[in-house]
């Protein structure tokens, strides 16, 4: 329905100024959000389910470079869902499912984003008025960074320390009005604008937010976890971090988001090498396609496995999520951690390699890649910023590790759950039994190393159970996905192995023989392997990948739409196509500086004194 829509046709965005691109990035989004909202009234999608449909139109293409309206959906709405009671959800999920409020989430501040307990801005309750104040009370306390928020949104979800009856509870978050709802003036109290240009997301719209003593109902206070009674008593949560669940959530969503950019970026960069021929083996030849050489092979065939195995992980990881969120509302929060230390690891680990896949796939490219026409550099910018937000890769990655560490400890003494079950053969199985370069094996070796064997053995199950119903031709391909997955990482993470699994030299030498064999198994199938992603041009939108190979002409046809292109080309005023020589000596003429004022000041000071003999 989108791509035949021509409001995103037109100039493209890398020609716009910051403000255009924003404004642009308005019109394009409400056409875009408004066919969700279509799709609710006729029934296609509840607020239940839009999952899909918010992902896929933010990991579309169609918006490309972010939308001001993504965090409206991705987290203004989950964040109401997640923390407000029910009379809370009544009244504010219908506003903002239809869109007649457009929120964001502030919660990190221009001193704080990791350490949230550190956070600044205060919400002090009032009994005598039944208000809560915000307040932020240094510059490093102002909210810095939500999407939306500069010029977009008028209601926010704010996270800030909770002061009652003279004592702080830690951060709690609210809902709070910013802007009018008929003027879209801020509010009195309200400070609000936009943070500036940024390496990518440039659409997005993020911005900056203080509050001057600012008033708000006690009701405004989301009040499903822990509440604050009229006369100020503070009522405990559960759990402190079931606060913390709108995080996890969008943790969870920005795997699949992962999933869409690293197989548009493969296909891209395969298509291509499939087009690009460079270099001869033999003079005289034809030169090859630049996808024969293993080279090319290593570059990017193990994005379209790890395509394959983030898909697979994401939809397991969306059923523990949702496994554990039932568990919750029933009051068993024992796989809380659990959930919490996955969907930290998962989002660290599928962010950085998406990233680092996506850069790979635009040196494959060479110098187009190096255009924004290609879409790679866009991608890049995208993907790159999800190592940062919802929680930065390092800080991640030390959250799943303490959680690994504390199970560690607790081998002997308590069950584990299904995720770390994992731990305690691998603790039985160091050193004790030998090397084998199977997929099995391997898997077993990063058991011992216990660095991405959840997405290795989740992969090679899934694949497993899928062979059972597929053809003997794709069986072979899927293990060949399988097996370079393994194989990769084994060769990647070697010092690892070395150090802690039994792996010999010869075995080494022998796994990267079957690595460069599985390349070139897989070659025949590679462009079929990219177009099973089943991603439209609209949403490539790439000059390099377009399913018909026309790459050349389309990089020229881009090159064309550059406002410097704008002029003839020829730039000649001799040679113009329409004839018109003498009209445009003419032309030219006039636009010479002297021609701009009738009498050049050289002849009062210079010339006349010269021509009257006077100098
Ligand atoms: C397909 C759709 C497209 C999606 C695309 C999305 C596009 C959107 C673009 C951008 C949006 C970006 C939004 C944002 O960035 S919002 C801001 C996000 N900010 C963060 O993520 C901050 C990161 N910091 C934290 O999460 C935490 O501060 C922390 C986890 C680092 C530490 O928290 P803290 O309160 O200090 O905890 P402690 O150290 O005291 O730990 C105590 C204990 O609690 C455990 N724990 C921590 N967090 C959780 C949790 N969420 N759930 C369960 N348990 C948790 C922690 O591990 C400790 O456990 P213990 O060892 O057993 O004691
Ligand atoms: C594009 C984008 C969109 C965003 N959107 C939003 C939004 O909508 N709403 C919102 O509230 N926020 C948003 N954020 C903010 C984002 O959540 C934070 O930037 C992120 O959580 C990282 O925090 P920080 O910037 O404070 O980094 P810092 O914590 O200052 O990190 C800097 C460095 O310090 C290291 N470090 C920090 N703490 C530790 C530690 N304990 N141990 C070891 N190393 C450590 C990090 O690993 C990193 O290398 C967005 C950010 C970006 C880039």
């Amino acid at each position: 329905m989108l791509s035949k829509r021509e409001v995103f046709d037109g100039v493209p965005e890398e020609y716009l100024s910051h403000k255009e691109r924003y404004e642009n990035a308005i019109r394009n989004s409400v056409v875009a959000f408004s066919l969700v909202r279509k799709m609710q009234e006729e029934g296609k999608t509840s607020i239940n389910n839009y999952r899909d449909v918010v992902g896929g139109l933010l990991g579309s293409s169609v918006l490309r470079d972010g939308s001001p309206l993504g965090l409206h959906y991705i987290m203004f709405m989950p964040a109401i869902l997640n923390q407000a009671n029910e009379e809370q959800q009544e009244k504010w999920l219908p506003r903002a499912w239809n869109c007649s409020i457009i929120g964001s989430y502030a919660q990190t501040e221009l001193g704080h984003g990791t350490f949230i307990r550190g956070l600044e801005t205060t919400a002090t309750y009032d009994a005598a008025t039944k208000q809560f104040v915000l307040h932020s009370p240094t510059l490093t306390a102002y909210k810095w960074w939500p999407g939306g928020l500069g010029q977009t949104a008028n209601y926010c979800i704010v996270v800030a320390q909770l002061y009652t009856k003279g004592q702080c509870h830690g951060i709690h978050s609210f809902i709070i009005q910013v802007r009018d709802e008929e003027t879209h003036m801020p509010l009195p109290g309200i400070k609000i604008g936009e943070i500036g240009a940024k390496l990518g997301l440039n659409a997005v719209n993020n911005g900056f937010l203080g509050f001057d003593n600012y008033r708000i109902p006690r009701t405004n206070m989301l009040m499903k976890h822990a509440q604050v009674l009229e006369d100020g008593t503070y009522v405990k949560s559960r759990h402190s971090k079931l606060n913390y669940g709108a995080m996890v959530f969008v943790r969870v969503v920005i795997v699949f988001d992962m999933v869409n950019y690293l197989s548009k970026a493969v296909t891209i960069a395969t298509r291509f090498s499939a087009v690009r021929r460079q270099c001869q083996l033999k003079a005289g030849e034809t030169e090859c396609q630049i996808l024969d050489y293993v080279t090319q092979q290593h570059k990017l065939f193990v994005s379209i496995a790890a395509a394959h195995a983030f898909r697979i992980t994401a939809n397991k990881l969306w059923l523990t999520f949702n496994e554990v969120n039932e568990q919750l509302v029933e009051g068993n929060l024992q796989r809380l951690p659990e959930l919490h230390a996955l969907a930290c690891c998962l989002k660290a680990v599928t962010t950085a390699d998406t990233a680092a896949c996506v850069e790979r796939c635009r040196l494959a490219c060479g110098g187009h890649g190096y255009m924004m026409s290609s879409s790679l550099p866009l991608t890049y910018g995208l993907v790159t910023a999800a190592c940062t937000y919802e929680g930065e890769n390092t800080v991640l990655l030390l959250q799943t590790a303490r959680f690994l560490v504390k199970t560690y400890q607790q081998l002997d003494s308590k069950a584990l759950t299904p995720t770390v079950a994992y731990l305690k053969t691998a603790a039985a199985e160091r050193f004790c039994v030998g090397w084998s370069n199977t997929t099995e094996g391997i898997i077993r070796g990063f058991q011992v190393v216990a660095m991405r064997v959840i997405i290795m053995s989740t992969f090679n199950e899934e694949v497993q159970e899928m062979s059972r119903t597929v053809s003997p031709q794709l069986k072979e391909v899927l293990h060949q996905l399988v097996d370079l997955y393994c194989t990769y990482w084994a060769l990647e993470k070697l010092s690892d192995l070395l150090l802690y699994t039994p792996i010999s030299q010869k075995e080494v030498e022998s796994l990267r023989l079957r690595y460069e064999e599985t390349l070139t198994n897989l070659r025949p199938n590679a462009v079929g392997l990219v177009d099973a992603f089943d991603l439209r041009d609209e949403m490539l939108q790439s000059t390099l990948g377009s399913y018909d190979g026309r790459v050349y002409e389309r990089l020229m046809e881009e090159a064309m739409k550059s406002p410097l292109n704008a002029e003839p080309m020829l730039q000649s005023t001799l040679g113009s196509y329409d004839g018109r020589v003498y009209e445009r000596l003419m032309e030219e003429a006039m636009k010479s500086p002297l021609n701009a004022e009738p009498v050049n000041y050289t002849f009062h000071k210079y010339l006349k004194p010269f021509m009257q003999g006077k100098l």
